[in-house]
């Protein structure tokens, strides 16, 4: 797709080496289009956070990538592999291009130093020739773009609420105006209605200032509200892909069903919240066939023993297309053999 500005292909990613290796990412292939909100969800375990620390080459050890690329398109200029860039690329777009607010990162402020230094110490290690009042001036952009009022920059973390300390990490990835930003469970330790206020403003900062956003949580309901698709993992796999709204009204996998079924929606036709039985895969010793068979209420014969091929159904094709690259964001994927695709070879 022209409009893609980050493509995983086939990615791979192991934690320990040889026989003691588990297979934490498999397989994987996911498109972010250009502008969107691309949500990722599963429970504790399936691989998010793995994913988005793989394709940003910053998989603590013993994780290692065993396979894939990872396609940077910048704007105008032709597909970098992210997974090939030597270091001095690689530093550039981890802040320049891409911005990174992972778990607790509102706990990672340093607690002994004022907003105001925090945020210009970035924009300055990037553009070291910038004068200090400029530096000043972007910072108290950076605050008021967040929604927080600029006389907050001499204060420190503790005089923050945690809401504040987490828009004044978001301030910060958005510092050296990325074309990526990856959440990873940003405010999971946030109340419900600051968790919400913060992903709204995000969603039309995103909107304003044109970035893609990959958005990381275990709870759907969320990814619903705020995302334009939303990719399903399990077991280190991406076991659906799909719209929100398509997602939210059909499911077709048993384990997105599932998911939906075990988080309260705020909007819409009330669901009854049944949840999933029985626990997530553990990585040392995979389900044969789908991993996700023993837990799911429609499980056949060929399910324990063939792996579902993740594809597009032939009656969701927006085109006639449905290779991998070809694919538009309104197609969805499945891989459950309750809904068999055509391998087309990618
Ligand atoms: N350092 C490690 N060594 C071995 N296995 C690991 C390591 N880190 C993660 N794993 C395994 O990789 C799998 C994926 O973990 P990951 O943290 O990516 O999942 P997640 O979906 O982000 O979960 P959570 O929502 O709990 O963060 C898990 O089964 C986990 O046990």
């Amino acid at each position: 797709m022209t409009d893609a500005v980050l493509e995983i292909r086939g990615l791979n990613v192991d934690y320990g080496l040889g026989e003691d290796a588990v297979h934490a990412i498999r397989d994987v292939d996911l498109t972010l289009h250009r502008g969107e909100v691309l949500g990722l969800a599963g429970e504790s375990g399936s691989g998010k956070s793995t994913l988005a620390y793989g394709l940003t080459r910053l998989l603590p050890p013993p994780g290692v990538i065993t396979g894939g690329e990872v396609l940077y398109h910048p704007d105008g200029g032709d597909p970098v592999d992210v997974l090939r860039m030597d270091h001095a690329a690689l530093r550039r777009f981890r802040w320049a291009e891409t911005a990174i607010v992972f778990q607790g990162a509102m706990n990672s402020l340093n607690p002994v130093h004022r907003i105001s230094t925090q945020l210009t110490d970035v924009i300055k290690a990037h553009d070291p020739r910038g004068t200090s009042a400029a530096r000043l001036a972007r910072a108290r952009e950076l605050l008021h773009l967040v929604g927080i009022s600029a006389d907050r920059l001499e204060s420190y973390p503790h005089q923050l609420s945690g809401g504040m300390r987490q828009r004044v990490m978001i301030g910060m990835a958005l510092a050296l105006e990325p074309k990526v930003v990856i959440m990873d469970e940003p405010t999971t330790a946030l109340d419900v209605v600051v968790q919400r206020q913060i992903l709204r403003q995000l969603v039309e900062l995103r909107e304003r200032l044109g970035f893609s956003v990959v958005f990381i949580t275990h709870d759907l309901s969320l990814l619903v509200e705020f995302s334009d698709r939303i990719a399903i993992m399990y077991g280190g796999r991406i076991v659906e892909e799909a719209a929100s709204a398509d997602l939210y009204r059909d499911p077709l996998h048993p384990y997105s069903h599932g998911l939906l079924n075990s988080f309260p929606a705020l909007r819409g036709p009330k669901r009854e919240l049944t949840g999933i039985p029985g626990s997530p895969p553990d990585l040392r010793g995979m389900p044969s066939g789908c991993a996700f068979h023993p837990r799911c209420p429609h499980a056949m014969e060929r399910c324990g023993v063939e792996v579902p091929v993740l594809g597009v159904p032939p009656d969701k094709s927006t085109t006639a297309h449905v290779a991998v690259d070809q694919r538009s964001p309104a197609d969805r994927t499945v891989a459950c053999w309750l809904h068999p695709v055509h391998d087309d070879g990618f």
